[in-house]
């Protein structure tokens, strides 16, 4: 095995809070000695809700804020000893960009890789490249002011990716997209890793998109990595699927999960008015099995299969639910 591309240990970060007026001045501890390890080729979303840490963590590992404590390396470079080679190897797309609105999309590509040292000729040929990989050809000669909020988003990845960095750090790619463009950019994003075989490290608070986008996802939360895997991995940490039988009444809602435990042995199961609510590893292979068995003994109005979300995850492991924080 190769080493992690990204390998962080008790990576901390204590911001110094002056008081206002008379209060004494505070510490905020934003980020609480997080190990964090990440191989390349990866696409990893970092999840969590607002302020949690996330910017903190993420500045940290592209040299932008130094640590007030613990070790990283990144591409092989050690955060603190050569933060130069740190930054060389890495495309950081901010949350608000980058790119000047009066300026022509074409011209900031070529200005970007020139702070890299690369030859206008070179610059230009890559960044045509680059546009056409992610469906921007024909806006070379734009004003980035005039380019859709889903087109800008792209330009701005096009930037972090034009000296070819083998590891490309995303703060919130989609905030502020429409739905349709926030598939579009993740389906693009995806298409970078496949095509330059780039590890991409993606802040997100939203589910849905660590969900889709990510090989795998590290949960924050206070500054503390609270949970870390697949989401597969995450989900089924929580406790399994959830069987949802309606019968015709309370009374038959009784009977129905008792004939259910002696097929299904005995799972968690909770009987709510007429809805009987079973929790198994895996309900797509539990749900013909009870209802083969069940046959026509018992009057099930309603049968459906709920899988745990991100959300469910998040709420098992902090008590609290992503989407309140996000609200
Ligand atoms: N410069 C700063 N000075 C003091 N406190 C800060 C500073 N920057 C961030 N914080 C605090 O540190 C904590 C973590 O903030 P951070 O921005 O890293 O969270 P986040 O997960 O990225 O949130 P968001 O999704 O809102 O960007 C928060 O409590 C925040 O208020």
């Amino acid at each position: 095995m190769s080493a992690p591309i990204i390998e962080a240990r008790g990576l901390r970060k204590t911001y110094k809070v002056r008081g206002r007026g008379k209060e004494s001045p505070r510490t905020v501890e934003a980020v609480k000695g997080v190990d964090i390890t990440i191989d390349a080729g990866e696409i990893v979303g970092f999840l969590g809700p607002n302020g949690a840490g996330k910017t903190t963590t993420l500045r940290m590992l592209t040299t932008l804020l130094d640590p007030s404590g613990g070790t990283a390396t990144v591409n092989g470079h050690d955060l603190a000893k050569d933060p130069v080679s740190v930054r060389r190897s890495i495309g950081y797309v901010a949350q608000m960009g980058t790119t000047d609105p009066s300026a022509v999309a074409g011209e900031e590509l070529v200005d970007q890789a020139r702070l890299y040292g690369i030859d206008r000729k070179v610059a230009a040929d890559r960044g045509k490249a680059l546009l056409s990989g992610l469906d921007l050809d024909g806006i070379w000669e734009r004003k980035c002011g005039t380019l859709s909020g889903g087109q800008r988003r792209r330009l701005d990845i096009a930037m972090g990716l034009i000296h070819e960095p083998r590891i490309v750090f995303l703060d919130e790619p989609s905030t502020g997209l429409d739905p349709q463009s926030r598939a579009n950019l993740w389906d693009h994003i995806r298409r970078v890793r496949d095509d330059f075989a780039t590890t991409v490290f993606i802040t997100t608070h939203y589910m849905d998109e660590a969900d889709a986008l990510s090989d795998r996802l590290l949960v924050i939360d206070h500054g503390e990595i609270v949970g870390k895997g697949t989401a597969e991995e995450l989900k089924r940490s929580v406790g399994g699927d959830q069987v949802l039988l309606t019968s015709t009444s309370a009374d038959a809602a009784h009977a129905l999960a008792s004939a259910a435990a002696a097929i299904l042995g005995d799972h968690p199961t909770e009987v709510d008015g007429d809805v009987v609510r079973l929790t198994v590893p895996d309900g797509a292979s539990a749900l013909p099995r009870l209802l083969r068995g069940l046959g026509d003994s018992h009057d099930v109005e309603g049968v459906a299969v709920r899988r745990p979300t991100l959300d469910d995850v998040f709420l098992t492991m902090t008590g609290r639910s992503l989407r309140d924080e996000e609200e």
